[in-house]
């Protein structure tokens, strides 16, 4: 019998389809697939890559074959940076991956341990809130806020600390930055394994394997400072066992079943680093949206200050009530997601995609962003429309196809209560607290919108803004 195989845009010798990525993959799959059709299959290099780009061959992928889609193909930066792919984001599908993904869920991020780090989520929003009132008045820049919030949310969850300050601190900061920034760099090699060369010239490797050692020394240090009890924390989980703390508690493996090596411990620590960049571009998205929105702007604080009013802050107990709000960082998610291409998936067997033949060890990319603004599955998909969720059941949990940015299914993200807590709470005290309103000159509709891509996709300049106390601030 013949194959079915999927639609296929003309390729170039060598490169095959890469030179249509562009330097937004995302939108630029969604134009080739308006043409190819919601599974089309490109040749990105000698790789062939499938790009499903609708709500029904997500739900084929995510759900009906789950299991054979449930590997991630191999990836020389990841190889390079978490010890080999042994962290459990590109851990290939396995025995290996089974394990510390239970780890992860059962352990790191549970409801129970994600609820044991709320004080430190209300403190760093608190430190956040102070930060800005300090600079009320003036112009601030709101990304480089909101992203030490959440860096210090998910270091002191991850290692019982921050590192923001002091030499050593910023070495740290900055080297973890690399590496988020390397592990969202293309990587030439994997597509065409003949020009990996490329790297070598360019000094890709050499900085990849530059940033592993000083990754590496970094986390034995904090290991060995944590194993000796000579933890000098700036600021400690308090009561919560941090991650690093469970995971030393259980790496013998008399309750898990298995013992956890060492490389296997830091490398689950590293990738949870990764889930920063992801949680505080949404915050900067909804800003974003909202400044360009006065009217969702406004129907967001009448909910947030009325049913926060007479309190000194907003707390997590508070968040249960704001429908609004979660509709609001559902909208910024359709709109935005800050991983609008997934991360890559591999069959491991042929498989069938919709009515086309899919050979093993096939790529797939989900676009959730084009799913996202599908016409077919939301009205004006295009605006900002914040009450299309207030009658509505679908949610992000990665049971609603139609609305997918933190994937689903086995290998759907794990972090989603952590990062929605985040964000919601975040949301909530800064539109209590805070009018927030542009630098002089620039208006709402002018706003540059423009992304650039990364490990996350965020807006491609900062967001300035200029925060006048509310009536709730002090
Ligand atoms: C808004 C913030 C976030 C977004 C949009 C996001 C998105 C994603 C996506 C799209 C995937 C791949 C899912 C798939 O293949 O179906 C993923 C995987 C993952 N995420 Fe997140 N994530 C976020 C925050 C976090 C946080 C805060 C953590 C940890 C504290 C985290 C930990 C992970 C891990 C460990 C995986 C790998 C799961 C696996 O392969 O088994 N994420 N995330």
């Amino acid at each position: 019998q013949k194959r079915l195989s999927p639609p296929s845009p003309t390729k170039l010798p060598i490169i095959g389809n890469l030179h249509q990525l562009g330097s937004l993959p995302h939108r630029s799959l969604h134009k080739l697939s308006q043409k190819y059709g919601p599974v089309m299959l490109l040749h990105l290099g000698s790789k062939p890559v499938l790009i499903a780009s609708s709500v029904d061959a997500a739900r084929d992928i995510m759900k009906t074959h789950d299991l054979v889609w449930s590997s991630r193909p191999k990836s020389s930066m990841a190889d390079g940076l978490f010890y080999g792919s042994k962290d459990v984001a590109f851990s290939p599908y396995g025995e290996y991956w089974r394990q510390i993904r239970s780890v992860t869920v059962l352990h790191l991020l549970s409801n129970r341990r994600v609820q044991s780090y709320r004080h430190v989520r209300e403190e760093e929003t608190s430190n956040m809130i102070d930060k800005i009132r300090q600079q009320c008045d003036s112009v601030i820049d709101l990304r480089d806020v909101l992203s030490c919030m959440t860096n210090n949310i998910i270091s002191r969850a991850n290692i019982g600390r921050t590192y923001n300050e002091g030499e050593s601190g910023i070495a740290v900061k900055n080297l973890l930055e690399e590496t988020l920034i390397l592990a969202g760099t293309f990587n030439i090699g994997d597509y065409i394994p003949w020009l990996k060369w490329v790297n070598k010239i360019k000094g890709l490797d050499t900085r990849v394997k530059e940033v592993a050692k000083d990754l590496d020394a970094f986390l034995e240090s904090v290991i060995e400072e944590r194993l000796i009890g000579n933890k000098k924390a700036e600021c400690s989980a308090g009561e919560a066992k941090d991650f690093l703390g469970v995971l030393l508690e259980i790496q013998d493996g008399k309750e898990t079943g298995f013992p956890l090596q060492r490389d296997s411990l830091k490398a689950i620590l590293l990738a949870f680093v990764a889930g920063t960049d992801s949680t505080y571009t949404v915050l900067e998205w909804t800003m974003t949206e909202l400044l360009r929105h006065p009217r969702v702007m406004k129907k967001l604080e009448d909910e947030v200050r009325e049913l926060g009013q007479g309190k000194t802050e907003i707390t997590e107990d508070d968040l249960g009530n704001m429908h609004y709000l979660k509709a609001v960082t559902k909208e910024s998610l359709r709109l935005h997601a800050p991983v609008p291409l997934l991360v890559a998936r591999e069959s491991m067997e042929d498989v069938k995609l919709l009515d086309y033949d899919i050979p093993a060890k096939t790529q797939v990319l989900i676009n959730a962003w084009a799913i996202g603004r599908d016409p077919l599955l939301w009205d004006h998909p295009e605006e900002y429309m914040p009450e299309r969720f207030l009658n509505s059941d679908i949610d992000v949990k990665g049971l609603n196809f139609e609305l997918i940015p933190f994937g689903a299914g086995r290998r759907g993200c794990p972090g989603i209560p952590f990062a929605i807590m985040v964000n919601e709470l975040a949301l909530a005290n800064l539109v209590y607290k805070f009018d927030f309103a542009l630098p002089k000159g620039i208006k709402g509709e002018d706003l540059d919108m423009t992304e650039c891509n990364g490990l996350a996709v965020r807006r491609k300049s900062p967001l300035l803004v200029v925060a006048t106390p509310s009536p709730w601030s002090s």
